[in-house]
């Protein structure tokens, strides 16, 4: 290993419930990189949207109003953040109404050019590095990633954890809602939920999520180590 830690970029991706986030501020919190939850900031422009009147089932109106909020994201696995023009949006981007219409405002291409410009520049400034997830970062935000994972569980088990999260809910209308999702995810033409094919596949159906973060933190921690110096590597890209 060198004497000096290289910085490193690792995607994240997968659907909903497969342990995205939870495992992305573990180990980032672990390796002491930036963190970036990409789909707080989907939420944030559905989130504006809805706040301003837009009609998201109209995919003109969500375009032509896709410049328009100044999302920022705050890059601390311990306090992650999120404001839409200078507003704390951390709390209303987790409504119910907000996740039944995401989808839909995530495809439209004009949305997606937005927050991918951000999510790139928010990468190219963390220093020593960053963990990203979302559903699109291995195959199109950061395609030269140093790491790419790709996050999968079964369907009852994503829907179990979910439900767990909400108090009294039915697993089966969470399970229902997630699928349909994900469906929509997978399903829209520019940049779906989708696999990279350098992705490293971890099936957490039956791991906890400590023993997802160690076989993540390992991977990161192999990737780094077989990383060129850095003066090298900046010189490469
Ligand atoms: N391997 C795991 N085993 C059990 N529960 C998990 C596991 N990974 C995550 N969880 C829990 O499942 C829920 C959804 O996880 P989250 O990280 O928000 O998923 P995602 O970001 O992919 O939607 C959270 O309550 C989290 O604590
Ligand atoms: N890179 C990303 C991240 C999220 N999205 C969209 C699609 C997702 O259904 C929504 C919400 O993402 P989020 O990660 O918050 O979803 P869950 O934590 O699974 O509920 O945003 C996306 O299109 N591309």
């Amino acid at each position: 290993m060198s004497d000096t830690v290289e910085s490193v970029i690792v995607a994240i991706d997968g659907p909903s419930g497969t342990g995205k986030s939870s495992t992305s501020k573990a180990v980032a919190s672990a390796l002491g990189l930036s963190y970036l939850d990409t789909g707080a900031q989907y939420r944030a422009i559905t989130w504006w949207m809805l706040s301003n009147g837009i009609d998201t089932a109209d995919p003109l109106a969500i375009a032509s109003a896709a410049g328009k909020p100044v999302i920022e994201s705050g890059t601390d696995p311990a306090a992650p953040a999120i404001t839409v023009d200078g507003v704390d949006a951390s709390g209303p981007i987790r409504t119910q109404e907000v996740t039944s219409k995401v989808s839909a405002v995530s495809a439209v291409p004009e949305v997606r050019e937005v927050i991918t410009g951000l999510q790139r520049s928010i990468a190219a400034a963390a220093a020593r590095g960053i963990v990203v997830e979302g559903r699109d970062i291995g195959t199109t935000v950061l395609p030269d990633a140093d790491l790419k994972i790709f996050l999968t569980a079964s369907p009852e088990a994503r829907a179990a954890r979910r439900s767990g999260e909400i108090k009294g809910s039915d697993v089966a209308a969470t399970r229902a809602a997630l699928v349909a999702r994900d469906a929509a995810d997978s399903g829209r033409k520019t940049s779906p939920l989708a696999k990279a094919d350098d992705a490293v596949e971890v099936d957490t159906t039956e791991l906890t999520l400590q023993q997802v973060v160690e076989r993540v933190v390992a991977l990161v921690e192999e990737r780094r180590d077989a990383l060129p110096g850095a003066g090298e590597r900046t010189a490469a890209r």
